[in-house]
Order: C-alpha cells, then structure tokens, then sequence
C-alpha cells in the first residue's frame, strides 16, 4: 500500500480490464465514469484502433494497418489483439502508469483476457452483461456498423464462453447510471485507486 499525503491511502496499481459484448456499454461506461476515474486516480487507457478516427463511438486513436503494425514493430503496445475484422493496441504507456503506481482501466477484449492476465497477474477484469435483444437493439441504434458487422459481432458473442469465476460481472441491462455505480463501488470495494476521496465526481451522464 503507498500514500498520497494529499489524498489519502493508495492501493496496488493495477489493470482493470473491462470486457463484454459488443453494444454492452463499455464506451458509454467508460465515459459516464472518467471524472471519477480521474478523480481515485485511475488511468484509462486510449486505444489504437484500425478503424477511422471518425467513427461514433469512442475517444479511440484511429489507425491504418500498416500504422498499426509499424507500432506494434517498434513495441508500442503493451497488449494487442484482433476481432470483429479490427486491430486493437493497447499503448505501452500503461506501463509506465502501472510503474508510478497507477492503475488503469482498459477497453479490453474477451478474446484476449487470457493473454492480459499473463501479463499482468493481478488484473481485475470486470465483465458486461446484457440480454442479446437489448444487444441488438443498441448495436442497431449505435449504427456503427453495417447490418452485416452487427450480425457478425452478435455470432462472435454468442461463440465465446461465458465469463469464468474470477470476472466480476456488472449488470448494464438496466441504466448507465445504475451500472456506473455498480462500477464505482466495485473499485471501492477492491480497493484499486485513492481511498478517501473527499467530494468525489459522480457519474456523468449523457443528456
Ligand atoms: N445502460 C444503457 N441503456 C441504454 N443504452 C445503452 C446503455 N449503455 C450503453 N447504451 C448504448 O448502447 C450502445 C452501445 O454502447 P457502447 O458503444 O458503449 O458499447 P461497447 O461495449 O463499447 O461496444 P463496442 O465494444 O462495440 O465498442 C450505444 O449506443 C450506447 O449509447
Ligand atoms: O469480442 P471481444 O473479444 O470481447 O472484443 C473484441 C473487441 O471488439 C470490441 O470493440 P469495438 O466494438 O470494435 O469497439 C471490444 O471493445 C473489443 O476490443
């Protein structure tokens, strides 16, 4: 355990990866919670995606290929992985966080939970869950893909395994607010960020 003299008591940085379907909220999650991210001192993570910068959705860092794979050759990424036709990076720079005894929260993928979790031990992965029609319905509304993407990404949800024992499941099928509290007071729970955190930020919802 360290000590911020300002802030209070600091747990072990470590890396929360949060998982789960396609439409299952992470962007919106991430996004409701980053003021109070900020606020326990928790890092998130901004991805590098082959996808173009444009795209709805996400404060992610749009790539060609061949950028991506010039940044994976010059090890740019601590993690990296490919799904649903995309590349994803995760920047080194998590583990300079990690370093100065931050933690930080990742996007990150089902897929490749295996592979973060021998680089890093002592991830906490956090698990989305929501009912497949509410799925299809908010991967329709989103309106990032295609009808033929989003029918791709339903079949890859539906052939992965469900999460094991040690993912921390969180409910999205109600409200974002509900979930982002769920997610707040689970990182209470596990003690990852700064305790004692006078006033904190709450969630921030979209309008
Ligand atoms: N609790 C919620 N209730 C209603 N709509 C929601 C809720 N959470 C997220 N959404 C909506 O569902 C859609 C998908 O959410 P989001 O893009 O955050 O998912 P995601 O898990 O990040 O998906 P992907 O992995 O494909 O990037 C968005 O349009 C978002 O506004
Ligand atoms: O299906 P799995 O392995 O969980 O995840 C695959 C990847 O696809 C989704 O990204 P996006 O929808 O392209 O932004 C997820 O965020 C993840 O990074």
């Amino acid at each position: 355990m360290q000590y911020d003299a300002s802030n209070g008591a600091i747990s072990r940085a470590r890396v929360i990866f949060l998982i789960g379907p396609s439409g299952s909220g992470k962007d919106s999650l991430i996004d409701a919670a980053r003021e109070a991210l900020r606020a326990r001192g928790v890092e998130v993570a901004r991805r590098v995606i082959t996808r173009s910068a444009e795209a709805k959705g996400e404060d992610a860092h749009g790539v060609s290929e061949a950028q991506f794979q010039a940044m994976r050759d010059e090890g740019a990424f601590a993690l990296d992985w490919q799904a649903n036709g995309l590349r994803y990076g995760i920047p080194i720079q998590i583990d300079r966080w990690l370093a100065a005894g931050r933690s930080v929260l990742v996007n990150g993928s089902r897929g490749h939970l295996a592979i973060a979790r021998r680089r890093y031990p002592d991830l906490l992965a956090v698990g989305l869950v929501v009912s497949p029609d509410a799925l299809r319905a908010r991967l329709l509304a989103r309106g990032r893909e295609s009808l033929e993407a989003i029918e791709q990404r339903l079949a890859r949800n539906a052939s992965l395994q469900a999460y094991d024992a040690e993912v921390q499941v969180l409910d999205n099928s109600t409200s974002l607010a509900n979930a982002c509290r769920a997610l707040l007071r689970l990182l209470e729970e596990q003690g990852v960020g700064r305790s004692s955190v006078q006033k904190s930020p709450t969630c921030k919802l979209p309008d």
